[in-house]
């Protein structure tokens, strides 16, 4: 019985892959439960060092946007924190609702937050290409970051200004100079867990890392995410919301916090 439920796996629109990959463990998104993370005081501080001219482009990937980054060098980097070794920025980009009350991917005590930015960075320390560490325990790192409704986010107005070149899936816009560290917030505090990607191949390779504190943005900006759209120049329009993926079971995962 237990088998054949995993063949019933439900397809999820978005996705058109099933919901839970046979086998997997350590699928994400997960909510935190902040009383069950466990303080771990030998995690490090997580050192950020971005070189805003590593930037390229926006892409409308018909998932989300991503801004995408030069990763042919170690110009844009993060080390410490959890990880082992330092890994290269690829890209970031955003999830997000059709409303207010939910978008993100993680929550935090059962709380959705109206979008949740993801960087995406690769360990090219010890894998020769970004394809070969995705199939890795260690081969990604991804910093979530919760956004919140607010005030005006003047560093992501700049990326909200160029989202109307890139309203159709597969459409790209240049975007040549922009430091991402505008995105992340200042208090140090984070989760980690182990996880996997949230979208295909949703391979178990992420070494997750949650900012407690999130950023504030307001409402026109969240409104230019949803004006993006899923479909291709020439399709029938359907606007780009609600690209989360559903919970994923812990199972026999803890969530390790850097504070106290
Ligand atoms: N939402 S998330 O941060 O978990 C991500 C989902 C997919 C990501 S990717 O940038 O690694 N693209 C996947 C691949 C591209 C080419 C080979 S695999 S990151
Ligand atoms: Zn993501």
């Amino acid at each position: 019985a237990c088998c054949s439920y995993r063949l019933r796996d439900a397809l999820h629109p978005l996705w058109q892959s099933p919901l839970t990959i046979p086998g997997g463990t350590r699928q994400s998104p997960i909510n935190i439960q902040w009383r069950d993370s466990v303080y771990d005081p030998f995690l490090k501080p997580l050192k950020i060092s971005y070189d805003p001219t590593t930037c390229l482009h926006i892409w409308n990937n018909g998932y989300s946007f991503l801004v995408e980054f030069d990763d042919s060098t170690d110009r844009s980097i993060i080390v410490g924190g959890p990880l082992e070794n330092q890994y290269r920025l690829k890209q970031f980009h955003f999830h997000w609702g059709a409303i207010n009350e939910w978008g993100s991917e993680h929550t935090v005590d059962s709380k959705f937050y109206p979008a949740e930015l993801h960087l995406v960075h690769w360990n090219a320390v010890v894998y020769p290409t970004f394809e070969e560490a995705v199939m890795e325990g260690n081969g990604l790192a991804v910093i979530g970051v919760f956004l919140k409704l607010g005030a005006h986010h003047e560093g992501l107005q700049t990326l909200v200004d160029a989202l109307p070149a890139v309203k159709h899936k597969d459409t790209v816009v240049e975007f040549d100079v922009f430091d991402p560290s505008c995105l992340i917030p200042s208090c140090p505090d984070y989760w980690t867990y182990a996880g996997s990607l949230t979208t295909p191949p949703l391979t178990e390779s992420v070494t997750w890392i949650i900012k407690k504190q999130p950023i504030e943005v307001d409402e026109n900006q969240l409104e230019a995410f949803r004006m993006l759209l899923f479909t291709s120049d020439g399709e029938e329009e359907k606007r780009m919301v609600d690209n989360f993926r559903p919970l994923q079971p812990l199972m026999n995962r803890t969530v390790r916090s850097s504070f106290q």
